[in-house]
């Protein structure tokens, strides 16, 4: 039973790849310094055509174009917000999936009320770690590591739900276990590999895989975005085969992504409900 429900959604996931590799969508991403490289570098490797363009002189020519947004708080300072703010309000008014990487939102009252701020423009997804989407949750400046988590995934399911409730966002918390949730249903994605996390922005970039995904079938934000989740842990346990440690595994990875094959993904991809 469970073997069948896992290989159902891997060959939901290869075809959700395969859309992607074809047609393409363009993402305008407005994310962190850290993470610019590695965002790019995810999307194009699979099949995506990113766009770091952010100035709000031109989102209200650009936004318009794009298949998704995606806006990371990671870097965030005072003049960014506005901007982030304005292409989200044009990609909720005009009817474009739009998805929110929340860095660090408990490690400021700024960084907290900026993401609540967004938040209430209506994102398709939030994706976050385990501390994130605590601090969200219970709307409080909590004791989180800067941008690293504290909390393991499995200790905010409910806050995920909570969240996915309140803001009407389909919410994905990643970690070991990467949870999805709409609210109601919530899956799991038991892909990927520990040292992702000894590679900065991985968090970053697979939340801008999950734009370009639900970008493939904005209906279906749940699916897309589990998906999304687990074909980037599948990238990152075969480039772990031949990785010597955090920097070879983030090349290997993007090969990886970008070489992916249907065996791989349907035999690889490990989503099941929870
Ligand atoms: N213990 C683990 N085992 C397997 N995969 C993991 C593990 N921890 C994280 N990952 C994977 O690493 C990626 C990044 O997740 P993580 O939770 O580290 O994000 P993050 O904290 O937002 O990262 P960043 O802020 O550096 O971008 C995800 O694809 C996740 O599934
Ligand atoms: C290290 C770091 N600091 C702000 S954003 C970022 C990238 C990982 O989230
Ligand atoms: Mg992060």
């Amino acid at each position: 039973m469970e073997d069948g429900e896992q290989r159902e959604w891997g060959a939901k996931a290869w075809t959700y790849l395969s859309s992607v590799r074809s047609l393409s969508p363009l993402i305008q991403c407005i994310t962190n310094f850290v993470s610019m490289d590695l965002t790019a570098n995810t999307l194009l490797s699979a099949g995506a055509s990113p766009a770091m363009l952010h100035s709000p002189n031109e989102s209200p020519d650009f936004t318009p174009q794009v298949n998704a947004l995606y806006i990371n708080v990671g870097t965030l300072s005072d003049n960014w917000l506005p901007a982030m703010e304005l292409a989200a309000q044009l990609a909720s008014k005009l009817n474009k999936p739009w998805v929110l990487d929340p860095v660090a939102a408990g490690a400021s009252r700024f960084r907290l009320k900026a993401c609540l701020d967004l938040i209430s423009l209506k994102p398709t997804v939030i994706r976050g770690n385990a501390s994130e989407i605590i601090a969200l949750a219970k709307a409080s400046f909590a004791s989180t590591k800067g941008v690293d988590s504290s909390h393991d995934s499995t200790d905010a399911v409910e806050a995920a739900k909570s969240l996915a409730n309140s803001s009407g966002a389909v919410v994905a918390v990643s970690g070991a276990v990467d949870f999805v949730t709409d609210g109601n249903r919530i899956v799991g994605a038991r892909n990927g590999v520990p040292m992702m996390q000894k590679i900065t922005a991985t968090g970053c970039a697979v939340t801008a895989l999950i734009a370009a995904f639900v970008a493939i079938d904005p209906s279906h934000a749940m699916e897309t975005t589990a998906s999304a989740l687990a074909v980037f842990g599948v990238a990152g346990e075969l480039g772990m085969e031949t990785a010597r440690g955090p920097a070879s595994l983030r090349t290997h990875l993007i090969d990886s992504l970008h070489g992916l094959d249907q065996t791989a993904v349907i035999s690889g991809v490990k989503i099941t409900a929870i």
